[in-house]
């Protein structure tokens, strides 16, 4: 399994899909109220790695309590938000491709999940299911679009995931919904080229194990995660940053600012070039950074900075939500709705 790396303000901390419950998945088990402790992953083999395991486990202190007590009636999301202007920014790899089944470079190429796939999609799903969605952002590749629908199956908030359609005025006319009620039960899904995988040039369609025993382990793993070297006739991440982090400044943090709860399913790399922008990590220390497929990330955006909270477990897994107080209070509204 590959291994996110993230230089937070507390430490250097690596977390993964590595966990010890069972179906896996990564996070967070509070020992007491401002601990909280993370798993530490290992290397993927079908990356070309030599399937190094390391895991140990992290602890590191959290300023805050992992989840503040709830005490008065729930409000709903928008209240709270105004007080405290924090939103909720999840990012999610889409779950295995048929195409990283095979282990082949995929890029650009439009391939849709496994069934694996689809499973992870719906996990991830089971572990945003508390945190509030406002919007969604995915690619416009078919295998980010069936994670982010497939992870909204599981929302206890029910709302409707609709992809826009504003590729021509006849489609922006023929997809109105002329319903108020039925359009605050949406949520709207804004597919964007620009968040598509890095293109991977003359790579596509290769295998890479056999990519690094023709070119050479060293040279691939340049390609694959340097920041500034491109595969041949191909994106390097920093081509890839340009159009994806430009579009999350232009488009995306403009809605986490106005208190909007955002959800972005999107790629390996082209992830790892807004994360890079988010944990301002250097280019030096991206080369580490690695995601898992259809593992979600939760950040948390305030006063204009984004803060790192790990990988939210499952409902049904041990341990404690690291809640924010407002993220606790839109799962208590949540548990209060269904009954
Ligand atoms: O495009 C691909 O092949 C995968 O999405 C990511 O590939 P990588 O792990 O080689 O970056």
């Amino acid at each position: 399994m590959a291994v996110a790396t993230f230089r937070p303000n507390v430490g250097a901390l690596r977390f993964s899909e590595g966990s010890s419950s069972s179906h896996g998945g990564a996070g967070f088990s509070a020992f007491a109220p401002n601990k909280i402790s993370f798993k530490v992953g290992f290397m993927r083999k079908e990356d070309g790695y030599s399937g190094q395991r390391k895991s140990i486990m992290v602890t590191m202190s959290s300023q805050t309590p992992v989840i503040d007590p709830v005490s008065h009636s729930s409000q709903n999301s928008s209240d709270s938000k105004k007080k405290s202007n924090e939103t909720a920014l999840i990012l999610i790899r889409h779950g295995e491709s048929l195409w990283n089944e095979k282990n082949l470079f995929t890029g650009c190429v439009d391939v849709p999940l496994t069934k694996k796939g689809v499973e992870e999609a719906i996990e991830a799903g089971k572990r945003i299911s508390n945190i509030p969605v406002d919007m969604i952002y995915t690619s416009a590749l078919i295998r980010a679009q069936m994670t982010a629908m497939l992870a909204m199956t599981q929302h206890r908030r029910k709302k409707v995931p609709i992809i826009i359609h504003n590729e021509s005025e006849q489609a922006k006319t023929w997809s109105q919904i002329f319903s108020e009620d039925t359009k605050k039960q949406s949520i709207p899904v804004i597919a964007a080229w620009q968040l598509n995988e890095r293109m991977y040039g003359e790579l596509q369609g290769l295998n890479k194990q056999e990519t690094a025993e023709r070119f050479g382990k060293e040279q691939v793993h340049e390609w694959r995660r340097s920041y500034d070297v491109p595969p041949p006739n191909g994106e390097s991440l920093e081509m890839c940053a340009e159009r994806a982090v430009a579009y999350f400044k232009e488009n995306i943090e403009p809605q986490l600012h106005s208190g909007k709860n955002i959800m972005i399913a999107a790629h390996g790399n082209s992830l790892r070039s807004i994360i890079m922008y988010l944990d301002k990590l250097t280019s030096q220390e991206v080369i580490s950074l690695e995601l898992s497929t259809g593992i979600p990330m939760l950040y948390i955006f305030k006063e204009g900075k984004f803060i790192r909270r790990g990988s939210p477990v499952g409902p049904t897994e041990a341990g404690v939500y690291a809640y924010t107080r407002n993220l606790a209070l839109y799962r208590q509204k949540l548990d209060t709705m269904a009954h």
